[in-house]
């Protein structure tokens, strides 16, 4: 396969609803597009950076521009025609990884349409369908929090995924179990918002059988999810703090994670999180797919993710509608709480072109 270089689109896609976490309230997503173009076929990435860096260092503005003035370069002179072998050339640009995982997987989804294999057939997939788990914000009131996850349950999600903050947990979680009892697949997420210091608060929630606490401390403060783990009894599950297979293989040995979030973006690609998922299983680890309020495009990428065997928990891989009034594909649509594997070749979608380009904000070709 021949690249002839690359598009970077802009789309601005406005949230059905704000969407609040421990570091802040989201009401549209800013969402970088790469596309490859080959002499095989167009090939689609998401980059899942936010407009700021608040959930991890990257952030898109700087994304683009690691893109054009490193990344892309450095593809075109290595005469990459592959994405295995894009990961290896830009092993020496430090971080990034959102940035590399949009373009990674831009290569893989033009080959693989170029030869008719999905994503989900590629990555080792075991399923035709998905469950969906739904991740709830952090709302201005407990009644008005039931009401959206009441409404979730209505809808058929097979699983409820709080944000909590200090000051929105225990309580939250408590009334949520009051009101819908305790079979419902409950767990939470604190977005890195405590410190070892909140361990004895932390460990009030092991009363409500949650699946798991969800990224309780800082990033960097594995040790620190190590102690908690001897001290909350409700499994730690890591986000933020999984960057790659190395960093999973040095949690695990430590303690500090007993399942794993896997999110692609985060970790360089949908090759590295494979990667992860085959670590993660050989130690008996159950990973689960996470979010990044994905387009259709970086969604159908997910739900495929989603459906290799090690991801036994929920994932957030929710329908489009969760986030999206309009989705720049056609949209995810969920039946019995599941989500079909896309089976086409490459993503198995491809962007709505009138859609697209309503809601383009910029475009930029770079060649390579
Ligand atoms: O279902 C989704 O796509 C969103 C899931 C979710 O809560 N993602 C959170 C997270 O902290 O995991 C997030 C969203 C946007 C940006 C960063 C993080």
């Amino acid at each position: 396969m021949k690249i002839e270089g690359f598009e970077l689109r802009r789309v601005a896609m406005p949230l059905a609803s704000p969407f609040r976490t421990s570091f802040g309230t989201q009401t549209d997503r800013d969402i970088l597009l790469v596309k490859a173009v080959t002499d095989a076929a167009e090939g689609w990435g998401e980059c899942v950076t936010l407009p700021n860096p608040v959930y991890s260092p990257e952030y898109t503005e700087g994304a683009v521009d690691v893109l054009k003035r490193f990344f892309i370069p450095a593809l075109g002179a290595a005469g990459i025609g592959d994405a295995n072998a894009v990961a290896e050339v830009l092993k020496p640009f430090k971080g990034h990884r959102m940035a590399k995982a949009a373009l990674e997987t831009a290569v893989l989804d033009a080959e693989l349409r170029g030869e008719g294999r999905s994503f989900a057939r590629e990555l080792g997939s075991v399923r035709d369908t998905v469950p969906c788990g739904v991740s709830v914000g952090i709302m201005d009131s407990v009644p008005k929090l039931l009401e959206a996850v009441g409404g979730y349950l209505d809808e058929g999600y097979v699983r409820i995924k709080l944000k909590i903050e200090p000051g929105w947990d225990v309580d939250v979680v408590r009334a949520v179990r009051e009101r819908f009892g305790d079979d419902v697949l409950l767990q939470v997420d604190a977005n890195t918002a405590y410190t070892l210091r909140d361990a004895p608060h932390l460990a009030k929630l092991d009363a409500f059988d949650l699946l798991l606490i969800e990224q309780p401390l800082e990033e960097e403060d594995v040790l620190g999810h190590a102690d908690l783990a001897k001290i909350v009894k409700t499994p730690i599950c890591l986000d933020e703090s999984i960057t790659s297979a190395q960093t999973a293989a040095a949690a695990i040995r430590l303690g500090a994670t007993s399942i794993i979030n896997i999110k692609p973006g985060r970790v360089g690609g949908y090759l590295e999180a494979r990667r992860i998922h085959d670590l993660a299983s050989a130690h008996g680890i159950p990973v689960w797919c996470g979010g990044m309020v994905e387009s259709g495009l970086g969604r159908a990428a997910n739900i495929a993710l989603a459906s290799l065997p090690g991801f036994t928990l929920p994932g957030d891989v929710s329908a489009s509608g969760r986030f999206y009034a309009t989705d720049i594909t056609k949209p995810f649509v969920m039946h019995d709480g599941h989500l079909t594997v896309p089976s086409g070749p490459g993503l198995g979608v491809t962007p709505v072109p009138h859609i697209l380009d309503e809601l383009t904000t910029a475009v930029e070709w770079v060649p390579i």
